[in-house]
């Protein structure tokens, strides 16, 4: 399943939030939103996974998810949003409730997840008792357990310092390179923007507009940590962002 943005625009009352926006999400891919603060990252994603409507446009769902699929649009947040009470396993098993699978349907899909995300000794651990990578490792897990045809990321890795970070996105394209999902990911971060897009959407300040889709076709496995072509790439997002940066921190300290 596929989705698109069709002239996708929004205001909240008298905010102009989002113009004229079309994009196409193509599935096996991951594409990034990259934009200065408050131009409209996450509203884009909450109307991608129907939380809200645009004032004007569509977000159309293209195709029919895959056999398999227990819940087509799924979201990793940045808090994680785990239960603390419940176990790793626990937590996963939640989003299985409800789908009509039997005991050991949902074992099967719990393991294959745990394993796909290296927290099969964890199983029984709580949240409290594990790093914020690992909780974040969790969280990833629970989203892949329901097969979604699109996974919706908010800056899932920008509450981890720079070192979890660096291991999250090595999982995360190891995860990818051995079975590829579809991703829009929001993020700040025009490091993991490049490790991890397979397109990176560049959008203006506040009302968002596109401004620039860059395809990056060197395999997500091959993206080393300080990669010369990566930095290149990344220079040039900077430099598509910076003043548009500049005035949107500027309009938030004025407002
Ligand atoms: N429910 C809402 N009601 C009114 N205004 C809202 C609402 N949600 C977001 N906004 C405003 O819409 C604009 C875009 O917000 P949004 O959170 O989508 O931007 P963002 O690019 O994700 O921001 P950031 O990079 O700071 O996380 C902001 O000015 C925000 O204050």
């Amino acid at each position: 399943m596929d989705l698109r943005l069709a002239n996708v625009s929004h205001t909240y009352g008298e905010t102009e939030v989002l113009r004229d926006i079309n994009l196409d999400i193509p599935s096996g891919q991951i594409v990034c939103i990259v934009g200065p603060s408050g131009c409209g990252k996450s509203t884009l994603l909450r109307m991608l996974g129907g939380l809200e409507q645009p004032t004007s446009g569509e977000v159309l769902q293209l195709g029919t998810p895959l056999a398999g699929c227990l819940n087509p649009l799924t979201y990793v947040f940045q808090d994680f949003a785990l239960l603390p009470w419940r176990s790793v396993r626990g937590n996963v098993a939640l989003v299985l409730e409800d789908h009509g699978l039997d005991a050991a349907a949902r074992a099967r899909i719990i393991d294959d997840v745990l394993t796909r995300t290296k927290l099969t000794e964890f199983a029984d651990a709580l949240p409290k008792q594990l790093s914020g990578g690992m909780k974040q490792r969790v969280a990833i897990a629970r989203a892949l357990a329901v097969n979604p045809a699109v996974m919706l990321m908010d800056e899932p890795l920008s509450a981890l310092d720079s070192q979890t970070r660096e291991l999250l996105m090595d999982d995360l394209i190891s995860l990818w390179t051995r079975q590829p999902f579809t991703a829009v990911y929001v993020t700040h971060n025009l490091a993991e923007a490049v490790r991890l897009g397979h397109k990176i959407v560049v959008l203006s300040r506040r009302p968002g507009q596109i401004r620039e889709v860059v395809d990056l076709t060197t395999p997500l496995a091959e993206r080393a940590y300080g990669d010369a072509a990566l930095e290149a790439q990344q220079q040039h997002l900077w430099g598509l962002m910076r003043e548009e940066a500049a005035a949107a921190d500027a309009e938030l300290i004025h407002v």
